[in-house]
């Protein structure tokens, strides 16, 4: 498919590069071509503290779109466990970068239940510039913590064992085997699919 007139590239806005990494695997991969394109810009955006993760990732998405002044997708990433009621979901990312995987990992010490999810686990927004709507797509991958296996260059994928995964944490398992299982993944093909049928409506948006 030909890639639609826009004024300009659909920015994806992250201070993330493992991410970047990942979406642009993602979106090479797939059945369907995105039919705009998708540049990158890195801004670590502030993130909304004590509210839900659908308000923090939209409200992330809308400061994208301002920032950029026009079409934007952002992604934020939780980890949820379910002993833990959710936490520390959307702070993950201070929880992980303050205690690292072992002391994380001791959160669960007086629990049985060591399930968690990616919940919501991955929230993509989409954003047609200043102002306009945001749209949210999610992505959900079930599993549990686990001792640390496999390689550390990216986040929490060394202690989670996704329950479709027969036995492999995300960090021992290929790029191709996560993408098709992860959170991100299911995230973003569901947005690659509302592009592909909204693309008129989209590209209205943002002119
Ligand atoms: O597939 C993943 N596998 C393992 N770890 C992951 C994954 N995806 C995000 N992560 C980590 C990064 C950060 O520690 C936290 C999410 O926080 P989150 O705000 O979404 O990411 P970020 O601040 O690094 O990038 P961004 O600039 O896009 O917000 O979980
Ligand atoms: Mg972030």
């Amino acid at each position: 498919m030909s890639k639609r007139a826009m004024p300009q590239p659909i920015v994806f806005v992250t201070g993330n590069a493992k991410k970047l990494e990942e979406v642009k695997q993602i979106l090479a991969s797939g059945a369907e071509e995105l039919p705009f394109e998708v540049t990158s810009q890195k801004v670590d955006l502030p993130e909304l503290q004590g509210a839900s993760c659908e308000e923090i990732a939209v409200e992330k998405c809308r400061l994208a779109a301002l920032e950029v002044k026009g079409p934007v997708m952002c992604e934020d990433t939780s980890l949820c466990y379910h002993a833990l009621k959710g936490l520390p979901g959307p702070y993950i990312k201070w929880f992980l970068q303050s205690l690292g995987h072992d002391d994380l990992n001791k959160l669960l010490a007086g629990y049985e239940d060591k399930s968690a999810y990616a919940q919501r686990g991955c929230l993509f927004t989409l954003c047609a510039g200043p102002g306009k709507e945001v749209r949210v797509f999610d992505g959900r991958t079930e599993g549990k913590i686990v001792e640390a296996r496999g390689p550390t260059d990216f986040g929490w994928d060394p202690v989670f064992e996704p329950s479709e995964s027969g036995g492999q944490t995300f960090a021992e398992m290929s790029k191709e085997a996560k993408n098709a299982i992860s959170h991100r993944g299911r995230a973003l093909q569901l947005l690659r699919t509302w592009l592909v049928n909204h693309a008129e409506t989209f590209a209205q948006e943002a002119a």
